[in-house]
């Protein structure tokens, strides 16, 4: 192409930006560098292109109406092609097959779908509520437990136990696991990626071992429920799950359908799980911040639910407080601040740039929903900024960016979002959450708290205080969890 690049960082002949690349946290750096280059920045890292987008224009007219050649993903050697993360949905490379596995997810998690699985979340979170009664300072883990029950009661009609159940542990290991590859050059295969073909004998060759390793994890966790359900299946005892459906579709699979179904299910832990948990981390962390916003949010709920009940999914479209607050927890600190890298498949120009094939192609959604031009105020929680009467382009709708782009969007948000609301909103029905208290009672000097820099970003270590709103409160959680249990 005769075409310039797009503008970006001075570029260092062989190792182009390279030097220059922030370590973590790339999101807030490139959002300095867009003020400076515009909102299509090109860099060159180790010969390879990279396009930064930072604009909902440039994003749009990429990623959602190119998304045909925009809407493959980079290869990961380590992470994809040796431990094989590559067949789960949000790694897979743009096939027939990864359309296949987004079209049985989408099937299963849709509006014709959504009252089974608002029902899933509902009978969760009245196991949840009482454990926060009895442990808040847990409440880390006790949301994690949740989001996991979630999970595994959609997929696999598992009903977790406590945070030493054998599942979650395995689960717990194929995350941790699962960050570790996926670091910017944790591993040197994936800058030279030939090195993937050196015998295991070789010295440095110990990254095949890991490989191997977290592979065998990932396909204990991936096929010991699918195998079990699917005994359960063929003796007519299964109860409804996404894999019962999978299966009783389509009772004698190819080995690659097989293949596929056991991949599409375990991507809904693999993408759902960490993701979800991040949105909810943020909440409790807003909630001790901005307590004017739960004032605000409570007194809504008291005024639409009341005291005597729990809110349901009905109660949705009279809390329009508790809906703009939501947004502003996927604005604030999103969960996925860059999205996932998208790769281009072939040449192409834009606005007189060339973006050549095979770049990797980065929505920078941090960038977008920090813009004070978008977003006034953009590091504050206002959630009265979505009720306002809309002047123009402003305050969009946050998840229009928070969960991705064109063809590769997240399938699961219906049930992000339900989760999101349904949690806030009992939370807020049931508990005060506060900073947390100094020894002589009083509130602590607050902290910024910083997100960490991982692919997904979640809050770091902070405390809060957890308290029912009532006596009363606490007897109707006592009371519902009875009655769960009996269920
Ligand atoms: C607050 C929670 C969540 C957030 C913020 C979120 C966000 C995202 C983002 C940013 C992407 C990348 C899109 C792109 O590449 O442009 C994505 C992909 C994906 N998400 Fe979510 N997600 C959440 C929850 C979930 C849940 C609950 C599920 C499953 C039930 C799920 C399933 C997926 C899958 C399978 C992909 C890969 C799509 C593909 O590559 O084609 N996500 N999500």
């Amino acid at each position: 192409s005769n075409s310039p690049l797009p503008p970006g960082p001075r570029n260092l002949s062989l190792i182009g930006n390279t030097l220059h690349m922030p370590i973590g946290r790339e999101w807030i750096t490139f959002a300095q560098w867009a003020k400076k280059y515009g909102d299509i920045m090109h860099l060159s890292v180790l010969g390879r292109s990279i396009i930064v987008l930072s604009s909902p224009k440039t994003i749009s007219d990429l990623l959602d109406k190119r998304s045909t050649i925009y809407s493959d993903r980079p290869v990961l050697t380590m992470a994809g092609t040796l431990v094989g993360y590559d067949r789960v949905i949000p790694l897979e490379p743009y096939t027939p097959r990864h359309r296949q596995g987004r079209k049985l997810m989408q099937s299963a998690i849709s509006p014709r779908t959504q009252p089974v699985l608002q029902a899933s979340i509902s009978s969760q979170m009245i196991h949840f509520l009482p454990r926060l009664v009895d442990s808040p300072a847990h409440f880390r883990q006790h949301t994690r437990w949740l989001v996991d029950s979630i999970v595994f009661q959609i997929t696999y009609a598992y009903n977790i136990s406590g945070h030493d159940d054998p599942l979650v542990q395995l689960a717990d290991r194929v995350n941790r696991d699962f960050g570790r590859p996926i670091a910017p050059a944790a591993f040197l295969v994936d800058i030279f990626p030939s090195l993937r073909h050196i015998p295991d004998w070789f010295p440095g060759a110990g990254f095949k071992a890991i490989a191997r390793d977290m592979r065998r994890t990932y396909l204990d966790m991936r096929d010991r429920q699918y195998d079990r359900i699917r005994a359960e299946v063929a003796h007519g005892t299964a109860k409804p799950s996404l894999v019962t459906t999978l299966i009783e579709g389509n009772p004698n699979p190819t080995p690659e359908e097989d293949d596929l179904y056991r991949n599409v299910v375990a991507s809904v832990y693999g993408a759902g799980s960490d993701t979800s948990v991040s949105a909810l981390e943020s909440f409790f962390l807003i909630m001790s911040r901005f307590p004017h916003v739960q004032k605000a949010a409570q007194a809504e709920i008291d005024a639409v639910v009341g005291r005597g009940r729990l809110p349901t999914f009905g109660d949705r479209e009279r809390l329009p407080y508790v809906d703009a607050l939501i947004k502003e927890i996927y604005r604030w600190n999103p969960v996925v601040p860059m999205s996932l890298p998208h790769r281009l498949m072939q040449d192409d120009v834009y606005e007189g740039y060339h973006i050549p094939a095979g770049a990797t192609v980065i929505g920078n959604s941090w960038a977008i929903l920090h813009d004070p031009d978008l977003y006034p105020d953009p590091f504050d929680v206002v959630p009265e900024r979505y009720l306002m009467k809309q002047d123009g382009e402003r305050n969009p709708d946050p998840r229009a960016f928070a969960f991705g782009y064109g063809r590769r969007v997240c399938p699961g948000q219906i049930i992000a979002d339900d989760t999101l609301f349904l949690f806030v909103a009992s939370i807020l029905a049931t508990f005060d959450v506060g900073p947390p208290l100094g020894a002589n009672g009083r509130p602590h000097a607050q902290e910024d708290v910083a997100y960490t820099a991982e692919l997904i970003s979640h809050p770091g270590p902070f405390d809060c205080t957890i308290t029912p709103r009532s006596a009363d409160v606490e007897k109707l959680l006592a009371t519902l969890s009875v009655v769960a249990d009996a269920a």
